[in-house]
């Protein structure tokens, strides 16, 4: 009698509507297989590669198998709750969609189906600078949803300072400054296949002189007034030069983020700078390789926050146990690159509802068969760490 009286006192957890299943695409792994037959080798290359010997694109992966779960049982789990806020609204559960450059590659509709099933969904979508779509197309059709525009801080600082009055108007809520580009990774794929962008599609957020969309060209060209070869890096970024200009250029409307962070020491200078947030990435492996996989850099990263900021990760999150994984490490949201593309080619907007419910349906079961009710609950004594043949306790 008791018990019954309390089920019916707890607010009722508005849970998402799982999608039909396909049975063809039940996982991530599915997931990509499926996206491969529908992309060129140039795409498959350009999206997949990561840099030099991909030691750390791997690593970033396997970081999440010395990891293992320590579950609690007898809990009531029947109201499992994994939404979390982010920019003070609710997002179904801790993941939103990294920003990973040229979609139209992956499928003709690009970033705005990216942005559709992003507002679908009710997660946030991060846009790349280099996007084949301009920031305000992607912007209309996100709903009540927000978005995020990653950026890079150009030497020629005039081309950052219209791209971010634009993304102010279009009511981006935060730049994510990429900073571990100060030059670009080796891409031997790229460099093999010579990648470029084919001619039918634009960077579209750089217009030339002319007012026309630039394209991927490569180096020699002089047509465009920025192209992402030339422009996407920049070794000049420093703590002290660019942060307080991209503050005063920002603030008080979007925040600001850095993306790329590894280490307690960078995490320290963030806060000294006032940043709003940090993500600890490695940009896929597509940089430094043989750079830390980020699940290995998050735990410091988030001690040294102590809470003062949110610290974010992305880097390898193929799993909802993966989530849990790194929000028991300290994150408080993961971000997903390589999986949202492989949505995008596999089946466009659809495709990347899919993604999105394949992980947040695998991370509800894992909260509920560990025994966790709520996203603040998951915290390290959740997991064990595998060294060897002995389990150790975090
Ligand atoms: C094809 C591709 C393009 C990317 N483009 C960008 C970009 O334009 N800006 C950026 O900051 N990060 C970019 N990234 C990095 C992602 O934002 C993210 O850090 C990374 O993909 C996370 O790893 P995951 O792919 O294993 O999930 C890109 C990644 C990929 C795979
Ligand atoms: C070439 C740099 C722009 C896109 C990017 O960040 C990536 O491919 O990782």
């Amino acid at each position: 009698m008791v018990a019954a009286k309390l089920k019916t006192e707890k607010s009722p957890v508005k849970r998402r509507d799982p999608l039909p299943h396909d049975t063809k695409c039940l996982t991530i792994d599915e997931l990509q297989k499926l996206a491969a037959e529908n992309m060129d080798k140039q795409t498959r290359d350009y999206y997949n590669e990561g840099a030099d010997k991909g030691t750390t694109l791997r690593e970033n992966l396997d970081a999440f198998q010395k990891y293992r779960i320590r579950p609690r049982v007898l809990r009531d789990v029947s109201q499992c709750d994994p939404s979390i806020e982010l920019f003070g609204k609710s997002i179904p559960f801790p993941c939103a969609i990294a920003p990973t450059a040229m979609q139209k590659l992956a499928h003709p509709e690009g970033e705005v189906a990216t942005s559709k099933a992003a507002a679908k969904f009710g997660t946030v979508m991060g846009l790349s600078s280099f996007s084949t779509t301009t920031l305000e197309e992607v912007a209309e059709h996100r709903g009540e949803n927000d978005n995020v525009l990653q950026l890079y801080v150009f030497e020629e600082r005039h081309h950052t300072e219209k791209l971010l009055k634009r993304a102010k108007k279009a009511g981006y809520k935060a730049v994510f400054l990429t900073v571990d580009t100060p030059v670009l990774g080796r891409r031997n794929c790229d460099i093999r296949n010579q990648f470029t962008l084919p001619p039918h599609l634009q960077i579209a957020n750089f217009p030339d002189e002319n007012g026309n969309s630039s394209s991927a060209d490569p180096p020699t060209s002089k047509k465009a007034s920025v192209r992402f070869h030339t422009h996407a890096a920049n070794p000049t970024l420093s703590w002290e030069k660019d942060i307080e200009w991209l503050k005063e250029q920002c603030h008080p409307e979007m925040e600001v983020w850095i993306k790329g962070v590894a280490t307690a020491e960078d995490t320290e200078l963030a806060i000294k700078h006032g940043v709003d947030g940090v993500v600890v990435s490695n940009h896929g492996g597509r940089q430094l390789d043989g750079a830390m996989a980020t699940l290995d850099a998050l735990p410091d990263v988030a001690r040294a926050a102590r809470g003062r900021i949110p610290v974010h990760v992305d880097g390898g999150i193929r799993h909802g146990t993966d989530i849990f994984k790194a929000i028991a490490l300290g994150a408080d949201c993961v971000w997903i690159g390589r999986p949202v593309l492989w949505g995008l080619s596999y089946k466009g907007q659809e495709g990347v509802e899919r993604c999105l419910s394949l992980l947040y349906d695998e991370f509800l079961l894992c909260m509920g068969l560990a025994g966790v009710k709520s996203v603040k609950e998951i915290t390290k004594e959740y997991l064990v760490r595998i060294d060897g043949l002995n389990l150790s306790r975090l």
